[in-house]
């Protein structure tokens, strides 16, 4: 049915004959209904007659009924697709020629009408999300919750005065967070009620919202128990600098699901280990304390040379932590007392789960001697007297209770929230979250129109010095926007974004001072868009290779400005300054990551705002969010629509966003490569599609896509055939409909197959890479064969 939807983007005047139209004609009909049907079928005769010497009227014709009468898009277009299929059947690979031929056809022939896109006509009906009662009730209230607070210090709760003053010089870090007050005193709290019946060293499961400081609230405790055993030593021992070296083996792990967050747990850890000399002692006092990282990307024979030095603090990922205890030998982890499972829910997760218990019997077999062990460098009462384990995350559920019993003993959970009701999941207060009901087909124009308007320095002066979050569902619609975003604007009917030569290079002398000359596809990651004038794109997700997704990790993270797109994989954990918009392109898999995006911005009691796009098919995701105590305001797709229509220029916002999708398509149309990417795009995002958890199918389903609406979100003109091989996705009749939903179940088993056994095994973070045709294909011959090797 979508065939037509080139030939269908314009509608003209309506259906006329002679000078008049076919109704003002019926009603100069007197007589029986019989007689009105006799003249309106005589009428329709004409009008087919006419048609053959018009095509743009029969056009006209057959979109202005079918807008009037609602008869679905495939009966009115069958007219019309042997003319279409001329464009359609030929793999999609016509040229720009071709197109615009085809497109200056219908507007030559119409020239004297209003010419308004076909993203305006047949879009589903949006419920009047007013009348909904759906989210009459925003509780955003305006008081941070995860700001720091005043009524306590952190010397106040026992820290090291040298530790705390390096946290404030390095980090500006003055006041502790709601999270951080709760938490320190009680991994604090054996070395201060020191005695056999008080507090013992307790295992924490801390509940707190994102940007809360949590990693402050685990670190500090440790860093600030490791200096005070330091000292202990050397007052026993004045005459030696520190009786402790880096030799000592492992004294804390830090789990964490991806490799960005562990670096930036790493970075944060350096920061306050690298402290000047006491005032009190004029000694260093964590010179001897080794931080470091293990997270695959690099040799693993480094790695190994670095664990066998000895790392006193390490970092790491499953997936190589595990490698790592199993093959290492020289890993000295018998010391181990202190295990941090950062994301902790993330970690629980399907396909990390195995490799998480795999880690923790190891590591149980292997410190179970650490109290036999003890000699006289772990005679300081400053050392916990078992192994704590301290979970965290923004959002952890009852699963974490599978932990208790071989990894948490009798654990205490912390909410960071005081407003904490039962809920599971908990936003920032002041964070304001809004949602729109886009039509498949409106989408990209709605994505256009809101980048620009917040980056629009005539509306807003400091519209350059924040940074802004798209989130998509998958690898391949990460590539395809990234590339239409930079390089569309030459496309558009009006240039709309005025750019100059200079415009779209990337602007060396700005970023010299991060800028790798070592990356050699740094245009590819990064780059100014053209579409949004001036503005730094970047891009992320799984499928990158690990040093082009630090360096983009990296560079975002100290840019003023930019937009980021890309997946999940920059949902968890990361901090990254300044981030004032989120944009939830494609909803999330799972009401989790809906949490963890959102929590990009409106971190330590900052301001943020938060965007979720829904079809109109995904209403009720809306009750789903409610239902967890999350309240999102409804915006009006018309409302930011407009904001696309120039200033001064009294000109229609449907013209514009016509203009603009108009552009995206000539610019889809213009190659074989960007078709190609636009087809992978679209493929991908109906895969990914099916990957929504189970308990929100009914909302996002695959049958409820209107495949042809999909596909002019990615600036097509028809649904691509081929989603894989076997299925043809675009074919309407129920038997392909049927093959399709049980592809798409075959696919679901496969992805669920991928995720258990590639992700634990590898290591590979690509876990968030789900829709891309890589992860789709399974593994290759060469990855089977390393994998039987591991085995
Ligand atoms: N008490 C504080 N005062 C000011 N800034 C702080 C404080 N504690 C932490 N920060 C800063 O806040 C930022 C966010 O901290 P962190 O990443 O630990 O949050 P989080 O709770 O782990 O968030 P998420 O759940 O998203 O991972 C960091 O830049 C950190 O340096």
């Amino acid at each position: 049915m979508d065939n037509c939807e080139l030939i269908l983007n314009f509608v003209t005047q309506g259906p006329t004959v002679g000078n008049q139209s076919i109704r003002s004609k019926l009603k100069e009909v007197r007589g029986s209904w019989k007689e009105k049907n006799r003249v309106r079928r005589s009428l329709k005769k004409e009008i087919k007659k006419n048609s053959r010497s018009n095509d743009a009227s029969l056009i006209s014709i057959n979109v202005e009924a079918r807008s009037k009468t609602n008869v679905p898009e495939k009966q009115n277009v069958k007219k019309q697709s042997n003319q279409s299929n001329k464009y359609s059947n030929n793999g999609g690979n016509e040229t720009l020629n071709q197109f615009n031929n085809h497109l200056n056809l219908n507007i030559d022939s119409n020239n004297k009408t209003q010419i308004i896109s076909s993203i305006f006509t047949c879009n589903p009906e949006i419920v009047d999300i007013h009348e909904n009662k759906i989210s009459k009730r925003n509780t955003a209230h305006h008081k941070p919750s995860n700001a720091p607070i005043n009524d306590i210090s952190f010397t106040g709760m026992g820290l090291n005065v040298d530790l705390v003053t390096n946290v404030k010089d390095k980090l500006g870090v003055e006041k502790p967070t709601n999270a951080q007050k709760k938490v320190i005193p009680i991994l604090l709290s054996s070395i201060q009620n020191n005695d056999d019946t008080g507090n013992k060293d307790i295992d924490i499961v801390l509940q707190a919202e994102t940007g809360s400081g949590k990693t402050l609230a685990y670190l500090l405790p440790i860093v600030h128990r490791l200096i005070r055993i330091t000292t202990d030593l050397q007052n026993a021992n004045p005459k030696t600098r520190s009786p402790l070296s880096r030799s000592i083996g492992t004294l804390a792990i830090i789990l964490t699901p991806t490799r960005e967050l562990a670096k930036q747990i790493l970075s944060v850890l350096e920061s306050l280990l690298n402290l000047p000399p006491s005032r009190l002692s004029d000694r260093h006092l964590t010179h001897w304390i080794v931080p470091g990282s293990v997270i695959g990307g690099e040799k693993k024979q480094s790695e190994k040379a670095r664990l066998r030095k000895g790392i006193n603090i390490l970092v790491c990922t499953p997936g190589r932590l595990l490698d790592h205890l199993s093959s290492t030998k020289s890993f000295v982890v018998e010391h181990l007392h202190w295990l941090v499972l950062d994301e902790a829910d993330r970690l629980l997760e399907l396909g990390f789960e195995e490799t998480l218990q795999k880690i923790l019997n190891l590591l149980n077999d292997r410190t179970e001697s650490m109290n036999k062990l003890k000699n006289n460098l772990f005679s300081s009462p400053m050392w916990p007297k078992k192994r704590q384990t301290i979970l965290c995350s923004a959002t952890l559920k009852d699963d974490v209770k599978r932990l208790v019993g071989y990894s948490l003993s009798n654990p205490v959970y912390v909410r960071g929230n005081d407003d904490y009701k039962g809920q599971i999941y908990s936003t920032p207060n002041q964070l304001k979250q809004t949602y729109v009901i886009a039509p498949a087909k409106l989408r990209l124009v709605t994505l256009t129109a809101i980048l620009k308007s917040i980056f629009d320095v005539e509306k807003n002066e400091s519209a350059m010095n924040h940074k802004v979050i798209v989130f998509f569902s998958c690898c391949d619609t990460v590539d395809f926007h990234f590339d239409l975003f930079v390089n569309s604007g030459n496309f558009h009917k009006d240039k709309i974004s005025n750019i100059s030569e200079n415009d779209t290079e990337w602007n060396m002398d700005i970023d010299e001072e991060y800028h790798d000359e070592s990356n050699s596809k740094p245009k590819e990651l990064r780059s100014l868009s053209t579409v949004v004038p001036k503005v730094r794109l970047f891009k992320l997700h799984g499928d990158l290779l690990q040093r082009d997704r630090t360096t983009t990790f990296d560079e975002f993270s100290k840019s003023k400005s930019g937009i980021l797109f890309c997946t999940d994989v920059a949902a968890r954990g990361l901090d990254l300054p300044n981030v004032a918009k989120i944009i939830q392109y494609d909803p999330p898999s799972d009401l989790k990551d809906y949490v963890h995006r959102v929590g990009r911005t409106a971190r330590l009691g900052k301001k943020g705002d938060a965007i979720l796009f829904l079809l109109p098919s995904e209403i009720e995701y809306i009750h789903v969010l409610r239902s967890h105590e999350i309240y999102a305001e409804p915006v009006q797709v018309e409302t930011l629509l407009e904001n696309l229509a120039p200033i001064n220029e009294n000109k229609d916002y449907k013209v514009t966003a016509t203009d603009i999708q108009l552009g995206f398509e000539k610019y889809v149309y213009s190659d074989t490569k960007c078709i190609t990417l636009a087809r992978k795009a679209y493929s991908s995002f109906i895969r990914s599609y099916a990957t929504h958890s189970a308990s929100e199918k009914h909302i996002f389903h695959v049958k409820k896509l209107h495949l042809g609406h999909v596909a002019k979100g990615f600036g097509l003109r028809e649904a691509p055939s081929n989603i894989n091989s076997k299925t043809d996705l675009n074919s309407s009749n129920s038997k392909n409909m049927t093959k399709m939903m049980k592809s798409e179940k075959r696919l679901d088993a496969k992805l669920r197959n991928l995720s258990l056994k590639r992700i634990a095994e590898e290591d590979v973070n690509n876990e968030f890479s789900i829709g891309s045709y890589s992860s789709l294909l399974g593994p290759t011959t060469k990855r089977k064969r390393k994998n039987d090797q591991i085995k």
